[in-house]
């Protein structure tokens, strides 16, 4: 596992930015397929991105999916697709072929089975499961990742690429990538920052196989995480 640290939350998102822009620059004949999480820390990248690497992104030879989405319309704040497409996708042109919604107001069962059997025809297979170039991981206070809460350990055991989850604090229910495409994507990059995250970032550095984030993050092959100084200093370990 790599960790990369910066002062702050901006930096820390302008180099995830040049990470993956750079990843791109380094293979310019091919295209890659990024898998993107939700929930409110990557919101700053994603306005970082539309204002400031607009003209240096490859947008063309980028496919967009998401990691999870929470069962909302995606005029809702929580949507995860609408988010990222309020913020990054129509403030840059993305064509609309490129990208592959999560449809959160969907029926959550079919629709985590519609979008399974999408990304499995879309994405391109290596050793019969679809792999991403780059999985963009978050993780919750509670060392959640992905929509895959703490007690749903077995949806990393998954054969599904998708499952329905539930959001133990509220019932919201939400559709999450499994563990059969987090560990077969070439690289999973967790973008945390803040000091609510302290705990969490000690668990994914430190200790045992403590939660869902923490044990992705010690099983998956190439594991890279992007963090600020408030949580890598609240976790006293490095
Ligand atoms: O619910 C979710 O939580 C995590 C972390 O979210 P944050 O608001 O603390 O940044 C996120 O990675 C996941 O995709 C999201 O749906």
């Amino acid at each position: 596992m790599k960790s990369y640290i910066y002062s702050t939350a901006t930096e820390t998102a302008h180099a995830l930015i040049k990470h993956l822009v750079g990843m791109m620059e380094r293979e310019p004949d091919r295209t890659f397929y990024f898998a993107f999480s939700g929930g409110s820390t990557p919101s700053l990248m994603f306005d970082i991105w539309a204002n400031e690497y607009k003209e240096v992104t490859p947008w063309k030879r980028m496919r967009i999916y998401w990691v999870d989405e929470r069962c909302v319309p995606m005029e809702d704040s929580e949507s995860n697709y609408g988010t990222m497409r309020r913020l990054l996708l129509d403030e840059v042109g993305m064509p609309g072929e490129f990208v592959f919604p999560i449809f959160g107001d969907y029926p959550p069962e079919a629709e985590a089975k519609r979008y399974s059997a999408q990304v499995c025809r879309t994405v391109p297979l290596w050793r019969g499961f679809p792999t991403f170039d780059a999985v963009l991981l978050g993780a919750g206070d509670d060392g959640h990742t992905s929509s895959i809460f703490p007690g749903q350990e077995y949806l990393l055991a998954s054969f599904h690429p998708y499952e329905v989850s539930v959001n133990p604090y509220n019932g919201q229910q939400r559709i999450a990538m499994t563990g059969c495409l987090l560990f077969a994507a070439r690289k999973l990059v967790f973008f945390i920052t803040g000091k609510n995250k302290a705990n969490v970032v000690r668990d994914i550095l430190d200790s045992g196989d403590t939660g869902p984030a923490a044990y992705v993050a010690h099983h998956a092959e190439d594991v890279e995480i992007f963090m600020d100084a408030q949580a890598e200093k609240a976790s006293g370990t490095m």
